[in-house]
């Protein structure tokens, strides 16, 4: 099934994923419709080749295959309802943390065919995470379309049950800022150890780099592979011992990782 696709919301998220779809060519320009307030970013989708609109008044007389929802939590529940004319006809995928299914078929209508997704911003270079859920009522072949769609973006992982959804939120659509947040320390304490801020950003940049493509790549375990970088009584276990004593590290992650999936519990409500 080759589809259209209506994407509101052109922020990080939603143009995250059309830089995916359209660069792998999973979808083609002409067949997306982007709607999105801000002068900006539909600027920067019409650079994209895709078209645009300003609001959801450029609906009428399209005929969508599927709505990708990508705005944010918060006013999910006051963009969905100028788009019921489009339901059921068109399957609808909400990518907004925490928004339950259900949530949105007692705004579209009891017989929408709804995909809840979580991405993440990676989905813009082709090595994002995608988990979905979808209804009862997404058909063999729109989850044909969505997998060739959201596989475009990266890897693609079917939940078993929707609650699992709180959980990959605060793992996989939260974790790139997780990274990120660690390349900036490890960059802040290079520099503290003596070496220039360019070459700082390169070392810690590089160093995640390819610690994330060898355990992927290798298929190693993880503890394996830090055991290989570790020396008996080497400069690794003196950093080891701190960031690993008392089981540091493991219970700030385990902590964050509770705060954003109470997070996404609570924007749900
Ligand atoms: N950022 C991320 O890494 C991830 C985000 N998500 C989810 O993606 C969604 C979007 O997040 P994010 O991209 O970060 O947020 P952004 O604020 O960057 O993007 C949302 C965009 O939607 C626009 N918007 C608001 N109202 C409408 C409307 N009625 N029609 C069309 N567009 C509208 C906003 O404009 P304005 O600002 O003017 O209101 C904004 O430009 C959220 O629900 C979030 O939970 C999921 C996984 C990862
Ligand atoms: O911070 C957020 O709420 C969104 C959801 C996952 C990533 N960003």
């Amino acid at each position: 099934m080759a589809g259209t696709v209506i994407l509101v919301g052109c922020g990080n998220m939603g143009f995250a994923m059309l830089k995916g779809w359209l660069a792998s060519g999973a979808v083609q320009p002409a067949d997306v419709l982007v709607i999105e307030p801000k002068e900006a970013l539909r600027a920067r989708a019409a650079e994209a080749g895709v078209r645009i609109a300003a609001t959801p008044d450029a609906i009428a007389g399209e005929t969508a295959d599927l709505v990708v929802i990508a705005v944010k939590p918060q006013v999910i529940r006051d963009v969905l309802p100028a788009y019921r004319p489009l339901a059921p006809k068109a399957a609808f995928l909400s990518v907004a943390a925490g928004i339950a299914i259900r949530t949105i078929t007692d705004i579209l209508g009891e017989s929408t065919p709804v995909i809840r997704c979580m991405p993440n911003t990676p989905a813009a270079i082709g090595k994002g995470m995608m988990a979905v859920y979808p209804n009862a009522l997404v058909s063999p072949e729109m989850m044909a379309f969505v997998n060739t769609l959201l596989s475009a973006s990266g890897e693609v992982a079917v939940l078993e049950d929707e609650s699992q959804m709180d959980a990959v939120t605060a793992v996989s659509g939260s974790g790139p800022a997780y990274v990120f947040h660690f390349i900036e320390c490890l960059t802040a304490a290079a520099i503290k150890a003596g070496l220039s801020e360019p070459t700082a950003k390169l070392l810690a940049m590089q160093t995640v780099y390819g610690a994330a493509n060898l355990a992927k790549e290798s298929g190693e375990e993880p503890g394996r592979l830090r055991e290989q970088v570790t020396s008996p009584n080497g400069t690794t276990a003196a950093a080891l011992a701190v960031l690993m004593g008392d089981n540091r590290l493991a219970n700030l992650i385990d902590e964050a990782v509770d705060a954003a999936r109470r997070r996404s519990i609570e924007l749900g409500k």
